[in-house]
């Protein structure tokens, strides 16, 4: 092991004889990315816990790494999940991410960097999905989260998160399967571990909020006994408070109302007061309440809407259905303590498991068969110096899972090999298949015999020791131990990781899970929304236990439940692309900087990492069928006419210089090493953006040309409008003018005809006044001349007469000649003008 004071780097790790004796340190393809170690092997990667914050997970990285392929830029957890996420868009094929490793080795870190990356590179649309996503996983840390000795924030419980796509590729909703919360924690905690992180928050938001805490009837943490049973850390009521907020905060974003909200920490701070009851004995036959119980049953009561003579009654008796009548049993003080304890437990499993369901309720996909990326964050393989039910029940989900990795990577892959006649090196691998039927293999294996004993009416671990001891006392993976004394107590199974010894006290009861039928009955006429529903609200345990077998009299034990979830998860993940992330502890000590090398190494060997490197090396990773090899690897070929398959797999082969040794010809299929593969897939895809600019090139091109085109025929229609308004325009304002300068010119003329006229009259009737005259003139000459006549003055009258014609003659000239002096002149000029007028006029007079 490395002195702490010396800085570590991954330079050691590499070097690491242990890792040049089983001769994979040339393959262990390591970089170093600040303290954080990421590694692949194949789509496998090794995520070393740096135990310090690291600026590599901001989103300036999750752009870096999207739409980077795996292998072009430095390993890490965004380049895994971009190669997942890029198979699901090109491939429309489920993924699945498996996250392993032991406590405190960064699954619940790797888990959240999986889906911050998936909700930043899809959040251009749908960001309130994502956002309700990340914000469940708030909710799942606050009630599914502890503080254990191995991890300050361990995850309890199990999840399998399936994010799903819309065909956008956009996140479209998420569902979480939960998986066996550790209930013994609400009522128990070992030496340094605490409760449930949300408990804690609670009690902290009662000390700073007076509201809260008269709301929810709260004291001071160390109140609690639940809260103080081996712990004496002091909390940080700020931190908690603060931490509480941000619980309400993704309540909120959950769109869960504040009355459900309230029924929740009523929930939580009944079960805390349970854990205050103390049960005084009467002679050992029963148990009554002490004084000090009273507060803790009024405000129970109180909190969850109950009768108090109903909850009193639940808490003192049990009642015994035989054969339809109901007998009350009064319950001794050891069995009233327990009762109540398994009450806590499940009234905050059923909360749980509701929240789960609430949760996915709020992200629900919708029924659309959409694509998803799940990602599973599963409880370690766990060993301590105590191992109980929980311990069996979570080594054996790891033995699960390594079945399913060995499947995955070497059985199946070996078969293929066999099936298709390549010659190759077989490869071992740490095979549990034993080990697994001994745990789960009907008619008689660990968990049938423990069901068994569930189902007696007097059924006991000692029995349970008993029947496993002679049913499996030569079985390769059981271990009966060699000390006698331990015979009764405890059992051992050889699991692939290493041998764990369990010990089998409350093996039966914790299995059984007794429900609490009567709380939940009383709690189904609660006053409060939230509680009544709780009631109501169907337990897993209870729907699977319909199914599976159709009768309500054997219900499913917890181990059933588990292992029914654990199929349907293993059904699950056998439909998608796996990708694995192997999560490693560098110390014990939850120090940055600061490698255990032996711990490592244990690490990678039973996360079968050293098997995998080996299996990549030796075998033939890459398999494509000729037709699906030709399909893709066509384009690095001038000739594309395809006689022979074979011949042309060949020739594709020999034409990028491929080494004979590093690919076989199968019965149907061509098997790659994956440094051939990696070499023709950088060909291809040299190939693919070549021919990709190319038709960019010509797309844009005609693009460019049409659009070219089309703008200049909006142009040309544009002009064309605007010209005709342009025209119309001015043509309106032309008319306009014409017809006012016609209008003033003819009335210009109109005035000087008609003052021609009128002069034309006068002179007229001036004329007419002269004929007049002249004739009157000319009656009284003819007159005169009548009456000379008759005076016989003849010469006289016509000297006269001659006179008078000569002035008459010379009057007649000069009216004449003053009539042509004064109006011939204006007649001229009347004219001019009227000529001039009308020829100005003429144009318009066309129109
Ligand atoms: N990539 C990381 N960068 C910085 N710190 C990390 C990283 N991964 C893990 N850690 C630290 O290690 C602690 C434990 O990690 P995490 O809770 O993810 O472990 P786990 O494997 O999920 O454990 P458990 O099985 O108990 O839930 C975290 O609280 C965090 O402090």
């Amino acid at each position: 092991m490395m002195s702490s004071d010396r800085k570590v780097g991954v330079a050691d790790m590499i070097t690491m004889s242990e890792i040049d004796e089983i001769g994979i340190n040339q393959n262990l393809y390591i970089r170093y990315i600040s303290d954080i170690i990421y590694t692949y092997t194949g789509s496998i990667l090794i995520a070393v816990n740096p135990y310090k914050n690291i600026n590599i997970y901001n989103k300036e990285h999750v752009f870096k790494y999207h739409t980077c392929k795996l292998g072009d830029l430095s390993p890490h957890v965004f380049a895994l999940t971009e190669a997942a996420f890029t198979s699901i868009v090109d491939d429309h094929i489920n993924q699945a991410c498996v996250i392993s490793g032991e406590s405190g080795a960064g699954k619940t870190e790797t888990t959240k960097f999986i889906l911050q990356y998936l909700c930043t590179i899809t959040s251009n649309i749908s960001s309130w999905i994502q956002q309700q996503i990340l914000e469940a996983n708030t909710i799942l840390e606050a009630f599914g989260n502890a503080k254990t000795i191995r991890n300050d924030n361990s995850s309890r419980f199990g999840k399998f998160m399936q994010v799903c796509f819309d065909d956008y590729n956009c996140i479209k909703g998420c569902v979480i399967q939960d998986y066996l919360l550790e209930q013994s924690r609400i009522t128990f905690q070992s030496e340094g571990e605490r409760n449930y992180h949300i408990m804690y928050q609670l009690v902290a938001q009662g000390q700073k909020n007076i509201h809260i805490a008269n709301a929810f009837h709260l004291r001071p943490p160390d109140f609690y006994k639940y809260l103080n049973i081996t712990s004496t850390e002091q909390i940080n009521i700020n931190q908690e408070s603060m931490k509480f907020d941000a619980v309400t905060m993704a309540f909120t974003v959950l769109q869960i109302p504040q009355f459900v909200i309230d029924g929740v920490f009523k929930v939580l701070s009944s079960i805390l007061w349970l854990g205050n009851i103390q049960f005084l004995d009467i002679d050992g036959e029963g148990c009554d309440f002490s004084n000090s119980d009273q507060e803790a049953i009024s405000y129970i009561s109180n909190l969850l809407g109950l009768k108090r003579c109903d909850f009193e009654k639940v808490l003192l008796i049990r009642q015994i259905n035989v054969r339809g009548n109901i007998t009350e049993i009064p319950l001794k003080i050891k069995e009233a303590v327990e009762n109540r304890h398994a009450m806590a437990k499940a009234l905050y499993s059923r909360t749980f498991t509701w929240l789960v369901t609430k949760i996915n309720n709020c992200t629900n996909p919708g029924q659309d068969g959409a694509t998803f990326l799940g990602v599973l964050d599963i409880f370690g393989f766990e060993n301590f110096s105590h191992n109980s039910f929980e311990q069996l029940c979570i080594n054996y989900t790891n033995e699960k899972l390594h079945k399913f990795f060995n499947y995955y990577v070497f059985a199946l892959e070996q078969s293929i090999y066999k099936q298709e006649e390549i010659s190759f090196d077989h490869v071992a691998f740490t095979d549990n298949s034993q080990c697994l039927e001994i745990l789960e293999k009907p008619p008689r294996c660990v968990f049938k015999l423990l069901t068994e004993q569930c189902h007696m009416p007097k059924g006991s671990d000692s029995a349970y020791l008993i029947n496993l001891h002679s049913e499996f006392e030569f079985h390769p993976n059981y271990i009966k131990g060699n000390d006698r004394r331990h015979w009764e107590t405890e059992f051992g199974i050889r699991h692939y990781a290493g041998s764990v010894i369990y010990v089998a006290d409350g093996f039966v009861e914790k299995n059984r899970d007794v429900q609490q039928d009567v709380l939940f009955h009383h709690m189904s006429c609660s006053e409060d929304m939230f509680v009544k529903d709780l009631s109501n609200y169907q337990d897993h345990q209870y729907i699977s236990s319909s199914y599976s077998r159709g009768s309500s009299k054997s219900k499913c034990t917890v181990s059933d439940t588990f292992r029914h979830q654990l199929q349907s998860l293993i059904d699950v993940l056998q439909n998608t692309k796996p990708w694995y992330v192997r999560c490693i502890k560098p110390n014990l000590t939850k120090r940055p900087n600061n490698y255990n090398h032996s711990l490592v190494l244990d690490q990678l060997k039973y996360l079968g990492v050293v098997d995998i490197i080996r299996i990549r090396r030796e075998g033939y990773p890459i398999h494509l069928s000729h037709e699906d090899f030709i399909v893709k690897y066509k384009c690095l070929m001038k000739d594309k006419s395809v006689e022979c398959q074979h011949k042309y797999v060949t020739d594709i082969l020999e034409t990028v210089k491929l080494p004979k040794t590093e690919w076989q010809f199968g019965k149907s299929k061509i098997f790659l090493r994956s440094v051939v593969h990696q070499l023709l897939e950088n060909k291809r895809k040299e190939n693919v953006y070549k021919s990709a600019v190319i038709i960019q090139k010509y797309w844009k091109r005609f693009y460019c040309f049409n659009s070219f085109l089309r703008i200049k025929l909006a142009v040309l229609k544009i002009q064309h409008a605007y010209k005709g308004w342009r025209l119309r325009i001015d043509f309106i304002r032309m008319r306009r003018s014409a017809i006012v300068i016609q209008s003033h010119l003819r009335g210009v003329f109109a005035r000087e005809v008609a003052t021609a006229l009128r002069e034309m009259r006068r002179v007229d009737e001036e004329m007419k006044k002269r004929d007049s005259m002249y004739e009157q003139f000319t009656t009284i000459q003819s007159n005169t001349l009548a009456d000379c006549e008759r005076l016989n003055c003849v010469h006289r009258t016509k000297l006269i007469l001659k006179s008078t014609k000569r002035e008459s003659r010379s009057q007649q000239k000069e009216s004449h000649h003053f009539q042509s002096q004064q109006y011939l002149p204006h007649h001229r000029l009347h004219l001019q003008i009227l000529q001039r007028s009308i020829l100005s006029l003429s144009p318009y007079m066309k129109q």
